[in-house]
């Protein structure tokens, strides 16, 4: 599905939109369901990856494909590895077979585990024959995804001996990693992360039974905050289900987006953006988004739509996401008219003052792709295409964008 954005404006007011629950919180809390059943969760992600998470854990098949979704792929590595008896072939999308999964599975085999790869060396597909993890020490470098280390956590409270992980080097995405820790402690599991190591205890006693309520997703959320910096002084939304205390990195959106003149406020499990002041010409936005590598194809088109600068830093492992996210910017940022200078963890982009009038967005199989330009609409007519890639983690993205005021042409 292509389709035609005709230039919008957000209608007055108020504005509340609800979204789904967070994807990183919801694969995280479904492998552990399996572990201890007694969890059950609220608010889960109706996400594409959190629907695959939830078919794979429940599959008896003995190949599992699991699409685009990386936090599923790595996370059920982990999981079905240390499942005795399980033998399963885990596969995706034509993307994931070139996204990196030999640093994970080095440190599983280094633990015990049977894993073999079906075609390249080093991605996925790989075949798991599940095992009785009794190894507990293992070393694995950090700073190419942090999804290895989380995938490693969830699991070590299950195994015989605990875990203790060697962080090798500089850590990637530490958010995440904070964010599976807080979550085994919410199930009451003794876990460690301090330096370089991080130590999970095993489980003795059953854990509690107990809900869980995922808060809703703050990456879906920074769509609404760069279409509020485009808009007129005055313009509010209103967001659910949020909390003060997240855990998820990409709430520092709430830090970043005053620089864009839009304040926010918690009240009541919902947040209200607000924008409170016009950037000025001059402004060069700098960021370092090691700790909030999801949010960076929002910020730059933020930044390309209000005409100002940015240097956003620590961008490296963009290029080994759903597509290479530092290439896919800068082709369709120039496509728009801007000139945008790339190394292998930055992003420039230079001040300017015209945006090209219906351009149509690629969006190469990346729901980040489709939702970060979307917010250009209410600049110019714009087009988007193969635009049903959003539902990799917000299905009700053009719906959502529709009840706020933006005109939509589906063809
Ligand atoms: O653990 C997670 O839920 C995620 C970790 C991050 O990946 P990296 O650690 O590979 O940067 C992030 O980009 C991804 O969307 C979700
Ligand atoms: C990188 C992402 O997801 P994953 O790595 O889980 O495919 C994302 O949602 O931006």
């Amino acid at each position: 599905m292509n389709i035609i954005l005709e230039q919008s404006e957000i209608i007055q007011q108020p504005l509340h939109v609800t979204i789904t629950g967070s994807k990183s919180e919801s694969n995280r809390l479904l492998v552990l369901q399996a572990l201890y059943p007694n969890i059950a969760l609220e608010n889960v992600s109706n996400s594409d990856d959190s629907d695959v998470m939830q078919m794979a854990l429940n599959s008896k098949e003995s190949l599992v494909d699991i699409h685009h979704a990386g936090t599923t792929m790595r996370f059920l590595t982990a999981y079905f590895s240390s499942c005795e008896g399980k033998i399963v072939t885990l596969t995706g999308s034509k993307r994931m077979k070139e996204r990196p999964i030999k640093i994970l599975v080095d440190a599983l085999r280094d633990l015990g585990a049977d894993i073999t790869y079906v075609e390249n060396d080093g991605y996925p597909p790989i075949k798991i024959i599940g095992k009785n993890i009794t190894q507990s020490e293992v070393t694995l470098k950090a700073n190419v995804s942090s999804q290895y280390i989380s995938a490693l956590m969830l699991i070590g409270s299950s195994l015989e001996n605990g875990l203790k992980l060697t962080l090798d080097g500089a850590i990637t995405s530490v958010p995440y990693i904070k964010m599976t820790l807080n979550l085994l402690h919410q199930l009451n599991i003794d876990a460690q992360f301090k330096r370089q190591t991080i130590t999970v205890k095993p489980k003795t006693e059953a854990v509690a039974k107990q809900t869980l309520t995922v808060e809703s997703d703050w990456s879906s959320a920074s769509y609404f905050f760069s279409i509020v910096a485009l808009s007129p002084i005055g313009t509010t939304i209103t967001l659910s289900a949020y909390k003060a205390s997240s855990l998820q990195g990409d709430s520092v959106l709430t830090t970043i987006y005053k620089q864009f003149g839009v304040t926010t406020t918690f009240s009541d499990h919902s947040i209200t953006l607000k924008k409170v002041e016009d950037v000025l010409k001059d402004t060069n936005i700098t960021l370092d988004l090691v700790n909030a590598p999801d949010i960076a194809q929002t910020i730059a088109v933020t930044c390309f739509g209000l005409g100002i600068a940015c240097s956003l830093s620590g961008l490296h492992t963009l290029k080994i996401k759903e597509t290479d996210r530092l290439e896919a910017l800068k082709i369709e940022l120039e496509k728009l008219g801007g000139n945008v200078h790339i190394t292998d963890k930055t992003l420039d982009l230079e001040p300017s003052d015209r945006i090209n009038e219906d351009v149509a967005i690629n969006t190469y199989n990346d729901h980040r792709m489709a939702m970060a330009f979307a917010p250009l609409a209410l600049r110019v007519k714009m087009r988007v295409n193969d635009a049903e890639v959003v539902s990799k983690s917000y299905p009700e993205f053009w719906s959502d964008l529709e009840k706020i005021g933006f005109k939509i042409n589906k063809h």
